[in-house]
């Protein structure tokens, strides 16, 4: 695979100013059944503006119910998640009529998931601007943002080839265009990385945070791999429906700590800290 080269995004005020620590997300005692397994029991999470959050737990534990739920997808039997849009009113995502919560994702939120959202008859350039025409950009408008946000991933001349004329890492970096090409202020991943080699990951994983986190919009995914958390600002970590823990990245050494928390008091204040449950 080409070297991907690095991103150029705008500049953008959120990058360590006083946007940085503006909360985005915020939901509060999620709680979600299906049948009578209890999904979500009572989260409690928030992610800031121009912040990365990785969710990771075993299999089962809720993390992709939780991504959903987050992302209005799965509306939660109980608690809110309260959207904080750049310069408008907040809402509870949750409480949405399902119109208004599709809009939403349509507009604000965009998706970068292992499949299912490539459409393979179309070509790359076709599948980044194809959401954009649904929000009303005209074909040429939105053939243009498509082309830009390609180059920008490192596909400049692959812009003409069908999903299946790509390796699992440039179809990743398609998904990732297609996800920011509409200026979303959150991004939601599901195990972005998760079929793809480790240096290709690496890859991909550079170009999700530069792409989002650096141009001040909000990153939430779901991992399995601890490198791919180790990247993010923050880690949550779900066992049966519940955050077991928070690892927060420490600053000067960019790494979270790997071992598990002890009982007793959580240390706040200190970078690379870890939290038992707890929210933002
Ligand atoms: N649509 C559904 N219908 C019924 N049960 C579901 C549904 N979605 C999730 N579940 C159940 O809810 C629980 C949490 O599932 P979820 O997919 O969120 O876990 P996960 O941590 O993402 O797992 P994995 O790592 O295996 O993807 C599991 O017991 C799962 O079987």
């Amino acid at each position: 695979m080409p070297q991907a080269p690095a991103v150029q995004p705008a500049a953008h005020p959120a990058a360590g100013g006083e946007r940085a620590s503006e909360v985005r997300l915020r939901a509060t005692g999620l709680t979600k059944f299906f049948g009578a397994t209890r999904a979500l029991d009572g989260v409690d999470v928030g992610v800031k503006a121009g912040e990365a959050l990785a969710i990771m737990g075993p299999s089962g534990s809720g993390k992709s119910t939780l991504l959903l739920a987050l992302a209005g997808i799965e509306r939660p039997d109980a608690g809110s998640v309260i959207y904080r849009p750049d310069g408008g009113p907040e809402v509870d995502v949750a409480a949405l009529p399902d119109r208004e919560r599709s809009r939403l994702r349509r507009g604000d939120f965009g998706f970068v998931f292992q499949q299912g959202l490539l459409i393979p008859e179309l070509t790359a350039e076709e599948n980044v601007a194809l959401p954009l025409m649904v929000t009303g950009a005209s074909r040429q408008a939105a053939t243009a943002t498509a082309r830009d946000w390609l180059g920008r991933l490192g596909l400049a001349g692959m812009e003409g080839r069908r999903m299946g004329e790509l390796s699992g890492g440039q179809a990743q970096r398609v998904a990732i265009a297609r996800a920011q090409a509409g200026g979303s202020t959150v991004t939601f991943a599901d195990e972005p990385t998760g079929a793809l080699d480790s240096a290709t990951s690496r890859e991909v994983m550079d170009l999700l945070l530069e792409s989002t986190v650096g141009r001040g919009a909000a990153l939430v995914l779901v991992t399995h791999d601890p490198q791919v958390a180790a990247r993010c600002d923050r880690t949550l970590s779900l066992r049966d429906g519940r955050v077991e823990h928070q690892f927060f990245r420490n600053p000067s050494t960019g790494q979270q700590p790997v071992v598990p928390a002890p009982s007793g008091h959580p240390s706040l204040g200190r970078p690379g800290r870890i939290l038992r449950g707890g929210t933002l």
